[in-house]
């Protein structure tokens, strides 16, 4: 915020009398709501002029972005809340809103337009609010994210306007207030939101630029931890280290860490992996940034995000094997999918070609990039968030990247137990006890199905499907797994009887 005076005194008491007068016969003799309200938009926006000819004002300006333009600044967001609530209490006297989306699906969140002013009145005293926004400037290029995208985008602000007088009410009062009501009404209206990075041109998914490098949706997914099927001591482990991280604040600053915590999820596909992230967002309320590591062009541009991100968030990086060579060299899932392709064409004795530029779209991401990203100087911006990476190959990983301290928890995804199926049952088939519940233990114990596929062999698929048939067909598919895995055990036992003969 920078403070600056202006000021233009005339003492004209008559002049402001005469303006009285002609105010109150023209108020008088208006006929008609829409006139009135056009005079006394008018004159309300004249009247923070004409207040100053008696007693000049002094000026606040809240900028969108602050300190070099790296964050969107805390002011300026509480500022813009409240400003909303006093839009709406303005009724006609701002003629040009901005409306996004609330919470509410029918409503609409209300703010001023470029160059509206409000009127706020605060225990006597009137201020007077102004939204405007200024050209991006040419010469201002930060060098931290890739050529300007924030340098590109315009630069907003919110200047109030206050009497002299009033200076000490709204310095220590009033101002303090808005930036409270303002968090207050940011807390009611916020949204959940699931955000993802845009690629590094700066334009989201619908080819619109865009100022933020996350795009976003409203983050809508129903899986909570009571329909999340897994041990449930595992799971009640999991339930209270989230708790207990989110309580820790006072914790992390005593033991001087930063408030974040890692954790790795992995195990087969189809085990929960990310359903568990949606779960573990819906049980802290915490928004979620999933980061496409293959969009990232730089280490830079990954720091960029780290700090954009907000704090009560979970940052999530799936498939972590996928999008990172352990040499630091990057590659995609479809380039995996390549490379094992290429693998088997190399018994034939062709030779594997070498990643390069290519293989990687262009990204320079290093794992000592992603590592910095973890725990870096920079981690520790803003605090409570948690980290998690997903991957179905653990053993893949560089164990600098999962060592406790950068992945605090690793918890592994297993195939469905019996206590797992349980909860399905129950869940899909609203059924706690079967007699063919004795079986499907029997099974489980041996056969390997992920919760994904016992999930789906207990959906009905017809209305004439019910807990009898569903049951049934999953004794039926259970049975195959396991006869499959017999089936290669005997092979592999008969291959290494020969291997001995
Ligand atoms: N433990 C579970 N409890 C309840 N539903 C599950 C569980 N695991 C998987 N599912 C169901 O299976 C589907 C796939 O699960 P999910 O995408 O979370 O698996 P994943 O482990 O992330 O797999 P991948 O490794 O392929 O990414 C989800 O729609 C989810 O509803
Ligand atoms: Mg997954």
């Amino acid at each position: 915020m920078e403070a600056s005076g202006w000021s233009s005194s005339l003492s004209s008491g008559i002049l402001l009398s005469l303006v009285a007068v002609v105010w109150t016969v023209l108020w008088n003799n208006l006929q008609g709501l829409q006139l009135q309200q056009f005079v006394s938009r008018h004159l309300s926006r004249h009247a923070r002029r004409l207040a100053a000819i008696v007693d000049p004002y002094l000026t606040i300006t809240i900028a969108e972005y602050d300190g070099g333009r790296m964050k969107r600044s805390d002011a300026y967001k509480e500022v813009q809340a409240y400003l909303q609530r006093a839009t709406c209490a303005a009724g006609g006297g701002v003629r040009h809103l901005k409306a996004e989306t609330a919470k509410d699906v029918d409503a609409l969140v209300l703010s001023m337009g470029d160059n509206e002013e409000v009127a706020d009145a605060f225990q006597g005293a009137t201020v007077w609010w102004l939204a405007y926004s200024t050209p991006p400037r040419e010469d201002n290029a930060p060098s931290y994210w890739g050529g300007g995208r924030a340098a590109r985008a315009d630069r907003r602000f919110y200047r109030l306007f206050f009497l002299d007088r009033d200076r000490d009410l709204v310095l220590r009062e009033y101002l303090p207030h808005v930036r409270r009501e303002g968090r207050a009404v940011m807390v009611k209206n916020r949204q959940r939101k699931l955000f993802t990075n845009l690629s590094g041109d700066g334009y989201d998914a619908d080819g619109m630029w865009s100022e933020s490098v996350w795009s976003h949706v409203v983050f809508e997914h129903p899986k909570t931890f009571a329909t999340l099927a897994m041990d449930p001591a595992k799971k009640k482990e999991i339930m209270d280290d989230l708790d207990a991280f989110r309580n820790g604040k006072d914790y992390y600053a005593r033991v001087g860490k930063a408030w974040k915590r890692g954790y790795l999820l992995y195990g087969p596909p189809g085990t929960g992996k990310s359903t568990m992230v949606a779960a573990m967002a819906n049980h802290l309320d915490y928004d979620v940034y999933d980061i496409e590591l293959t969009s990232v062009r730089t280490n830079t541009d990954l720091r960029k995000l780290f700090i954009e991100t907000t704090s009560k968030s979970i940052i999530v990086i799936e498939d972590i094997d996928c999008s990172l060579e352990l040499t630091g060299k990057r590659k995609n899932k479809n380039n995996n999918k390549k490379k094992a392709n290429d693998d088997g064409d190399k018994k034939d004795g062709a030779a594997e070609p070498p990643p390069d530029e290519t293989d990687t779209g262009g990204s320079k991401v290093t794992l000592s990039g992603v590592l910095n990203f973890i725990d870096g100087l920079w981690s520790a911006c803003g605090g409570e968030r948690i980290i998690v990476f997903t991957t179905n190959h653990v053993e893949k990983l560089d164990p600098a990247l999962i060592r406790r301290g950068r992945m605090d928890k690793h918890i592994e995804m297993s195939y469905c137990c019996f206590e797992a199926f349980k909860l399905l049952a129950k869940v899909y088939l609203d059924v706690e006890s079967h007699h063919l519940f004795d079986a499907v233990e029997t099974l489980l114990r041996e056969a390997n199905m992920a919760p994904a596929d016992v999930a789906e062999n207990l959906t009905p698929k017809s209305a004439s499907d019910d807990a009898e048939s569903c049951l049934s067909g999953l004794v039926v598919e259970l049975e195959k797994v396991l006869a499959k895995k017999e089936g290669k055990g005997k092979d592999a036992a008969d291959q290494a009887d020969d291997d001995e003969e």
